[in-house]
């Protein structure tokens, strides 16, 4: 089971509403589709403590006050695939600046590009955006990798307390 990190920095877009901080992966898993920064926690390192290294290291963002939002799960063809602690948060300084692994692009919450995400993003994303905390698991059947099976099952809960993810 690979346990990962999602963070999506938000800031006040004035009268569109907040814009989140996308990145478009530009290599592994996920290559060409736009997602939060994030990343494999790394050994001895918290879930949050990842997702600030993995927003720095992929964008050049500096990301503090991170609240959890989120616990999804993603199952492939029945066994626990991987583990996503997701965050968001406010308090973002630097200018988002691409990386080998990440484009980085200021985008409007309503302008989200869905259609170019992970099939399971448009249930759970939008609600994290709002500032709700959800609980989640994800079945995809198809084998290895990830990112070419097929979303055939979900399970969302909504208002979940969950801590800070430590
Ligand atoms: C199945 N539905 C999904 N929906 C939304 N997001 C998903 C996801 N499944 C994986 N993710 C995220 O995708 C990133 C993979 O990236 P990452 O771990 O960096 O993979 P990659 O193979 O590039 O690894 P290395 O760069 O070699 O470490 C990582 O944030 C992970 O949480």
């Amino acid at each position: 089971m690979i346990e990962t990190t999602l963070c999506f920095p938000l800031r006040d877009g004035g009268d569109d509403g907040d814009d989140v901080l996308l990145i478009e992966k530009r290599r592994g898993l996920g290559e060409g589709w736009y997602n939060g920064p994030g990343g494999k926690l790394e050994s001895g390192e918290t879930p949050q403590e990842c997702a600030v290294r993995e927003t720095r290291e992929e964008v050049g963002l500096e990301v503090r006050d991170l609240e959890k939002a989120g616990e999804l799960t993603f199952l492939l063809d029945g066994e626990e695939h991987t583990r996503c602690h997701v965050y968001r948060t406010r308090s973002v300084t630097g200018e988002p600046s691409a990386s080998a692994e990440a484009d980085p692009e200021w985008v409007p919450v309503d302008d989200v590009p869905y259609d170019r995400m992970w099939d399971d993003d448009h249930l759970w994303l939008p609600g994290v955006l709002e500032g709700a905390t959800v609980v989640g698991e994800f079945r995809f059947e198809g084998g290895e990798p990830l990112d070419e099976a097929e979303f055939v099952a979900h399970d969302l809960e909504w208002d979940v307390p969950l801590g800070n993810g430590s």
